[in-house]
């Protein structure tokens, strides 16, 4: 059973574009602190998206002067976020989300001398998930091998009630695979660029955010 279509930001204008343009611009993105704010601002947006699709309940707020009748989500979703690119990003959910527990995954791309690539799944740190919403942040939708890995994990551990997923930038294949292998998941992302490189690196794309972000691995 194929997902429903993915939600991407562009295609609306916003100020949304201005964030997602400073990060890809190759001399704009060497400020790692402003490289790092427009990621946690476009979290914030995405977070602001997927929060119309919880479930809400009405409620009575005492003001100064009255009472002011109010929806307020009846649950939080935990917001889980791949290590390390992702972490940005993530703030920015967390900024919106300021009550949900959060949860910690590490994985990376194991690059071989062929230039081959294997995921490396290494710690999972999380809250309970049974019957959770769970919104899991990663900035690069690429192959989509380690959101996919990651994910089947948890699915395999707890019995997540909705998943979205949340990239800054998409590509075409890595949504595919996703869709392919997590049918229930919703896909949440900023854009969608149609290629990559011999690398897996999304073309136009940004870059490496973990390295724009945080500074080269050794
Ligand atoms: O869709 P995929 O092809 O799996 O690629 C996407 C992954 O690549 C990046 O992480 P990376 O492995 O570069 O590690 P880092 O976050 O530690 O920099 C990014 O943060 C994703 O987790
Ligand atoms: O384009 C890409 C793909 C994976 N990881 C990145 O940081 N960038």
């Amino acid at each position: 059973m194929p997902s429903t279509q993915p939600f991407i930001l562009n295609k609306t204008n916003s100020i949304a574009n201005q964030f997602l343009a400073e990060l890809r611009d190759v001399n704009i993105q060497q400020d790692k602190f402003r490289f790092r704010q427009n990621q946690e601002r476009l979290g914030g947006i995405l977070a602001y998206e997927i929060s119309k699709t919880l479930k809400y309940t009405p409620a009575d707020v005492q003001t100064p002067l009255g009472i002011a009748n109010v929806n307020l989500p009846v649950e939080q979703p935990v917001i889980a976020v791949i290590m390390r690119a992702g972490l940005p990003f993530h703030q920015g959910f967390m900024n919106f989300f300021d009550r949900s527990p959060a949860a910690f995954i590490t994985a990376f791309r194991k690059v071989k001398k062929s230039g081959d690539f294997t995921i490396q799944l290494n710690h999972i740190s999380s809250p309970d998930l049974d019957d959770k919403v769970v919104i899991m942040c990663d900035t690069m939708l690429a192959t989509g091998q380690s959101v996919v890995m990651v994910c089947k994990e948890l699915i395999a551990q707890y019995n997540i009630k909705a998943l979205h997923i949340a990239a800054v930038i998409a590509s075409t294949e890595g949504i595919a695979h996703v869709r392919a292998n997590l049918p229930k998941a919703q896909i949440w992302t900023c854009a969608v660029d149609e290629e990559m490189t011999s690398k897996a690196y999304i073309v136009p794309g940004l870059g490496d955010a973990g390295d724009l972000a945080f500074g080269e691995k050794a």
